[in-house]
């Protein structure tokens, strides 16, 4: 007997009542892909539909058993704007090298161990991984890389020419004709509103290739007119349409050393205004302090924005890790939210890293775990700026700290 229990039930928990009848045979049920054996002998169980948690008793008074057979759950990611596309980029990039996938999307050999995972990959039936990604840019030049990525320049999105272009599934590169002219209202109310339906609708696609959906984690400036007009707008429109997946947001927010554009910061302010009711954690990430990374711990006199976004691309793979390997330990994007934002408005976190050093300086720099763990503490070593803070006086609220 195979019994498909889907989110209709608004109950954590239920009772399975099994009666004599049913269990002639063993018995398989299936919830949101983790299936259960039961042994026949079961009298009833309890299921705790959150954790995957199962437990009862069997006739003869026994605990029961359970054991997961699969567990599917997919998180998508979608970029928005240039400087979404070109953090994916490095993100998959980071991906690719750690799961033993090349350029093209094919396993590599003599890496055989490193199973790619299916989380962030679809494989395809002739052997090739295709990121569950996707890319929306206005400028058509900016779609190099990324799956699920959004922009609004046709020159910005030029995925179809990047060293990774031929992983990607071009029918999830969207883009429109002409940008949003870094202005927040232009990406939210006119160029994005030309193209949500495009994207609503790839979007669908790509969760129709997965089995579970575990959430999003999205990818955009607030300070550009796309990143932050049709960023807010593609979010919203994930609250309706997937209401209970968790959204996971790396916001970069400008700085004046990359950028002297002066509307950034109302483009930003409004964006976080957005982001207050529509993500469930976001990460905000400060050009100016990652820039400051760059310059004074790796000694880059003058860091660009891949610099930036490969410092970026670790901290958000170290997030997903857990979800692209198995092991032991397990922290699912809802465990984000459950364990660090104690009120939901209250979800901007701020991230950092730790050890960040040269890389000539790799093979002398003490790397235990005490002295990384210290240096995690340490301001400097932030993605955010705080002018006044003090590790003394200053108290955290929640802390998640990955090795
Ligand atoms: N960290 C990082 N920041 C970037 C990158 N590209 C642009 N930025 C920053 O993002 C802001 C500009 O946003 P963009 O993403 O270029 O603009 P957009 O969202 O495409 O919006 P429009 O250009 O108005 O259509 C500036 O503050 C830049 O400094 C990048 O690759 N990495």
């Amino acid at each position: 007997m195979r019994a498909n229990l889907l989110e209709s039930t608004r109950f954590n928990f239920f009772m399975l009542r099994i009666q004599k009848c049913l269990l002639k045979e063993i018995m398989q049920i299936q919830i949101e892909n983790i299936n259960f054996i039961l042994d026949k002998k079961l009298f009833w169980a309890k299921l705790n539909r959150k954790s995957a948690h199962c437990w009862g008793f069997f006739r003869n008074k026994s605990l029961l058993f359970f054991y997961p057979l699969k567990k599917m759950r997919e998180v998508l990611t979608i970029e928005v704007g240039q400087a979404g596309i070109q953090l994916g980029n490095a993100i998959w990039e980071q991906y690719c090298a750690e799961h033993g996938i090349d350029n093209s999307g094919k396993r590599k050999e003599n890496v055989a161990k490193m199973i790619p995972s299916k989380c962030s990959f679809e494989e395809t039936g002739s052997g090739q991984f295709v990121p569950r990604n996707l890319a929306v840019e206005v400028r058509v030049t900016c779609i190099l890389l990324a799956s699920g990525q959004f922009d609004l320049e046709p020159n910005v999105i030029d995925v179809k020419n990047g060293p990774f272009a031929a992983m990607f599934h071009p029918e999830f590169l969207v883009h429109s004709k002409e940008d949003a002219a870094n202005n927040f209202a232009r990406g939210h109310y006119t160029i994005g509103k030309q193209i949500i339906d495009k994207v609503n609708d790839r979007l669908r696609k790509l969760v129709d290739n997965c089995d579970n959906v575990m959430g999003f984690v999205i990818g955009h400036s607030v300070g550009g007119g796309t990143g932050s007009g049709l960023g807010a707008l593609i979010l919203e429109r994930l609250t309706v349409d997937y209401r209970k997946k968790p959204k996971l947001g790396f916001e970069i927010y400008p700085s004046p050393n990359l950028s002297a554009c002066v509307v950034e910061r109302y483009n930003s302010l409004l964006a976080t205004h957005w982001l207050l009711d529509h993500t469930e954690v976001s990460l905000l990430l400060d050009n100016k302090a990652i820039y400051g990374i760059c310059q004074k711990q790796l000694r880059i006199a003058k860091p660009d924005v891949n610099n930036l976004n490969r410092l970026i691309s670790k901290v958000i793979s170290s997030m997903t890790a857990s979800l692209r390997f198995s092991g032991e330990l397990n922290v699912d994007l809802n465990e984000f939210q459950t364990n660090l934002v104690p009120f939901p408005r209250l979800h901007f976190m701020t991230t950092g890293m730790s050890p960040i050093i040269p890389k000539a300086d790799t093979g002398t720099a003490p790397n235990d775990v005490q002295k990384i763990t210290d240096d995690y503490f340490k301001p400097a070593n932030w993605f955010m700026k705080f002018t006044e803070f003090d590790p003394a006086e200053d108290k955290y609220m929640a802390i998640s700290l990955n090795y």
